[in-house]
């Protein structure tokens, strides 16, 4: 496997007096697509902020392309889809992605990737006024269009219809190829399985199981292996 892109080590981090995430460990490789999976509320859109620098754990280590996250290096070379994003609320898409593709130096064409995301239509609407899967999609093209090493997408296709997750899963793929490192978090086992080159699953806060999903899936699929190796979120 390649060198990792991504590596976390032993990360702890308390929110509200609680402890959300556990000497969590794992990494992601470039040119793969690395799903992390686990129940509602065990920590996975925590650790995807601790991943791009919203938030700071209390121990251990984060890296993500050698650098630090949130550090100016890092964020030049790293693209967040997060799960939502209230900051854009009056903002139009069109307008939107032509500003963020100006902060890089090698942007994608934001014209060119509305229309291959299908964005072009709703381009002159005001986010808050797009339906809740539009918005994804424009989030999806905001965190693509500097032509990132290494994306983070927080359940990227949750609430799409099947013909746009298809299609979302195709960029996805084409994201990879190219040879970025992709780190996902979805709860459709079966987009972990038709998506992901290395799945781990986390509960309460730490890596409870990790593995390519022919290997996770030689005795159960892997609906049944999550279930067996998790709890649910509220027990
Ligand atoms: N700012 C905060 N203060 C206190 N607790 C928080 C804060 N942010 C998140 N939490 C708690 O941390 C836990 C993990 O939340 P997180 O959003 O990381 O879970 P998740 O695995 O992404 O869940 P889901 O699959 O439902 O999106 C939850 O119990 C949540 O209530």
């Amino acid at each position: 496997m390649p060198d990792a892109s991504l590596k976390l080590d032993q990360v702890s981090l308390a929110l509200g007096g609680r402890r959300i995430l556990n000497e969590l460990t794992f990494d992601a490789a470039p040119g793969l697509i690395t799903a992390l999976l686990g129940p509602n509320g065990c920590g996975k859109t925590t650790t995807i902020r601790c991943c791009t620098g919203l938030l700071v754990p209390d121990s251990g280590s984060i890296s993500i392309l050698g650098f630090a996250p949130g550090s100016p290096d890092a964020a030049a070379r790293v693209g967040l889809m997060p799960q939502s994003t209230g900051a854009w609320s009056g903002v139009r898409p069109g307008e939107l992605l032509r500003y963020l593709a100006s902060l890089y130096s090698h942007p994608h064409d934001p014209d060119a990737l509305a229309a291959e995301l299908g964005i072009t239509g709703f381009a002159k609407t005001p986010y808050r006024r797009l339906s809740g899967g539009q918005q994804q999609l424009v989030n999806l093209a905001g965190a693509i269009i500097g032509r990132p090493e290494f994306v983070v997408l927080d359940e990227p296709t949750a609430g799409l219809d099947p013909h746009v997750r298809r299609s979302t899963w195709d960029l996805i793929r084409r994201l990879r190829d190219a040879g970025a490192g992709v780190l996902l978090t979805t709860h459709a086992m079966d987009e972990a399985e038709q998506l992901a080159d290395h799945v781990w699953l986390m509960d309460a806060g730490r890596i409870v199981l990790g593995g390519t999903v022919a290997e996770l899936t030689r005795e159960a699929s892997l609906e049944e292996v999550f279930l067996a190796h998790t709890k649910r979120g509220d027990a």
